[in-house]
């Protein structure tokens, strides 16, 4: 499938709908992702106009949620003011709830949603250098976001949902982030480990906060949003005699509902006017989607999308990870032969390591293991660290750390400890 294709889907509605900013070399150079973190022209390989400035006017005549935000009227300043057990702002204050989700309850209401959206949303500060997108990968995610942004002008039903499962380590979190950095969406990012919360009732408030907060990313910041969770069915799976938690019924329930009403949000108990927000697009990423609830992944609701590299996709990203180390093509053909069948996470563990020996030249270099903490903690008291030299690639050091990393995969299939330590369970 030719990728120019897939970035061509927005534009067929270009008269009725603002196509989204597309603003990295993808659009000249397919697939190819160039990341930049510098300001300067010469380094920032966007070329496009900055977004638009942020418009206070976007939906203001459907919808009274902005005039209720200047009243300090929003959900996330009563949140602040009202007292009772599932009072974030309490919470953050007794220490029980991360500041990280709490926002900042002191300031002005628009310092308040800004806090709580510059702290949630993910910046992707740390993809540095080329990437390269699988087309088939990056067609899907951007047709699903667009769909949804354009859905009010489609006469189908369109799920809000995007469900894409595969195998462990198979670049589903990485490619769709990348993805997002290509289409310069502000996504609000939230894993597994947030599903769940000793207070009963949390997790599934979060989720329709976050849902929230990424509708005000599209309304006070006029840039597109998206809510991701990762690893759902390590969060809301069952596996074996695992139990469902209260908690898992009110996420399932939650996510459900946005699925059946993603323009109206509750926070609270009651329905408010300015509980209308923007339709925000929701990814999933999860290995095995069979146990979640099944009326969760229903087709209306959840598109689902399995995802299983080939092997040209594999060269073709391998080929651009090791791109800075001068391999070329042709020996990244021969390393993914000799490691067929195995995760893209694979690859970069084995380019990671070949650095070790160069790691333990370097730590006798600092003077040894009984020096590390002072050099390495207390540095900058002491004394410069000795420059560190990245080891001159070669395929055979590549292949021999490939080798290495297999032998330990293997020692662990073989030895199955578990199963030793857990005989009497299977009594
Ligand atoms: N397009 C890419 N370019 C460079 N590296 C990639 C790419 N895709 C994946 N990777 C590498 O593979 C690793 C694993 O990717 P990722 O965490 O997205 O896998 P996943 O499928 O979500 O895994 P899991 O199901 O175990 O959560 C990444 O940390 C990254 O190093």
């Amino acid at each position: 499938m030719a990728l120019s294709s897939s970035f061509q889907i927005p534009l067929h509605f270009s008269p009725l709908f603002p196509p989204p900013p597309l603003t990295t070399t993808s659009a000249r150079k397919p697939s190819l992702l160039r990341c930049s973190n510098s300001s300067s022209p010469e380094n920032d390989s966007r070329t496009d106009p900055p977004p638009p400035p942020p418009s206070k006017k976007v939906l203001s005549d459907q919808s009274s949620w902005e005039a209720k935000d200047s009243e300090g009227n929003d959900y996330l300043y009563r949140l602040g003011k009202e007292a009772d057990n599932m009072n974030i702002a309490v919470g953050a204050r007794a220490g029980v709830i991360d500041d990280l989700f709490a926002g900042k309850f002191l300031g002005r209401d628009s310092d308040i949603v800004f806090d709580y959206r510059q702290k949630v949303t993910r910046s992707f500060e740390y993809l540095q250098g080329d990437y390269y997108i699988a087309p088939i990968f990056l067609d899907k995610v951007v047709t699903h976001i667009v769909k949804n942004y354009i859905a009010h002008l489609l006469d189908i039903k369109i799920p809000l949902i995007l469900g894409i499962w595969g195998g462990k380590g198979q670049g589903k979190s990485f490619q769709t982030e990348l993805v997002f950095q290509a289409m310069g969406i502000e996504p609000i990012i939230m894993s597994a480990g947030e599903l769940e919360s000793e207070r009963a009732g949390e997790p599934g408030r979060l989720i329709r906060e976050r849902y929230r907060a990424a509708s005000q990313v599209v309304q006070n910041q006029g840039k597109m949003s998206c809510l991701m969770i990762n690893d759902i069915d390590a969060g809301l799976g069952r596996f074996g005699n695992t139990q469902m938690t209260v908690n898992n019924q009110i996420v399932v329930g939650s996510l459900m509902n946005l699925a059946d009403n993603p323009t109206r949000v509750s926070i609270g108990q009651d329905w408010r006017e300015s509980d209308f927000t923007n339709r925000i697009p929701i990814i999933f990423t999860g290995n095995d989607f069979s146990t979640i609830y099944a009326p969760l992944i229903r087709d209306g609701r959840m598109e689902k999308f399995y995802w299983q590299p080939n092997r040209e996709d594999i060269v073709n990203i391998v080929h651009r990870m090791y791109e800075k180390d001068g391999i070329p093509k042709d020996d990244v053909v021969r390393i993914v032969d000799e490691f067929p069948n195995q995760a893209l996470d694979f690859y970069g563990a084995l380019r990671s390591r070949t650095y070790d020996r160069s790691i333990s030249k370097w730590i006798d270099e600092i003077g040894g293991v009984e020096k590390l903490g002072d050099k390495l903690l207390r540095r900058k008291k002491i004394e410069k660290l000795p420059v560190f030299t990245p080891p001159k690639q070669t395929v055979e050091a590549l292949l021999e750390s490939g080798y290495s990393l297999l032998k330990e995969q293997q020692l662990i299939m073989e030895t199955r400890l578990s199963k030793e330590y857990m005989k009497n369970m299977d009594d």
